[in-house]
């Protein structure tokens, strides 16, 4: 579980977040949602560390984590797929997700998830098309074995043929009873369809919250057109 309380964060003189509360728990998923701008990448920066807050506290699990590294929170369980499907792209697929484990049967099971992967473990991961290299930077974090997976607008910039086949593993994670999710994303409809509760962050602040589904959808347009 992940919960940030009374949040303010931003860089130098210039706070971008304002007292920020947000959960997300076990189960379902949650889906932050806002213009661009609004600060949702800087929320996720500060959840993994790279970015103190000027006030409030981070808990991971109920554990005080504010003063924490990155890479101490990852230990902790946080698992972080920043934008821009990173990958190694000298590196062949498989080799990447190397970098994690040495162990072929742990990526064996991870990629059970992504089917789209499995032929392509020989091909360098800058051959890949967007969708395949954003699977593959998934995959990758998933083998470190997260509790809490934070996925920062994984359909942007991929083409739209092959969004689904996105929107399809991230509706799978989300599903599954043993991680948490936080996903960012401007398509409303899929993060909602994919998530179980959501966020409307605008100007740094929280302006909507609540049980999301697609019944929520014009709740969230609604606060977002504001
Ligand atoms: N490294 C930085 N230094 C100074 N200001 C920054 C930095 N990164 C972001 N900002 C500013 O913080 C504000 C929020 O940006 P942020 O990237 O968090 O928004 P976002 O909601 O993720 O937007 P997008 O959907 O475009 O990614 C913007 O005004 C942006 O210009």
């Amino acid at each position: 579980m992940l919960e940030l309380v009374g949040v303010t964060a931003g860089y130098g003189r210039s706070m971008v977040l304002h007292d920020v509360n947000l959960k997300v728990t076990t189960g379902g998923g949650t889906a932050l949602m806002g213009h661009n701008g609004a600060g949702k990448t800087t929320l996720l920066r500060v959840a993994v560390g790279l970015l103190p807050v000027r006030s409030g506290t981070v808990l991971l699990d109920g554990e005080d984590v504010t003063r924490l590294r990155p890479n101490a929170r990852v230990k902790r369980g946080l698992g972080y797929v920043p934008q821009g499907q990173l990958c190694f792209p000298q590196m062949t697929t498989l080799e990447n997700l190397q970098l994690v484990t040495g162990s072929r049967t742990e990526i064996d099971e991870a990629l059970d998830t992504f089917p789209a992967l499995t032929g392509l473990l020989s091909r360098r991961a800058g051959l890949l098309s967007g969708g395949q290299r954003q699977q593959l930077a998934i995959a990758r974090t998933l083998l470190t074995k997260p509790r809490m997976l934070i996925l920062d607008e994984p359909t942007e910039g991929i083409q739209p043929n092959v969004v689904e086949d996105i929107e399809q593993v991230i509706s799978d994670l989300t599903r599954r009873g043993d991680l948490s999710v936080l996903l960012v994303e401007q398509h409303v409809g899929f993060a909602l369809r994919a998530t179980s509760d959501y966020y409307v962050l605008e100007s740094g602040r929280v302006t909507a919250s609540g049980v999301g589904g697609v019944g929520a959808v014009e709740t969230v347009r609604d606060a977002m057109a504001v």
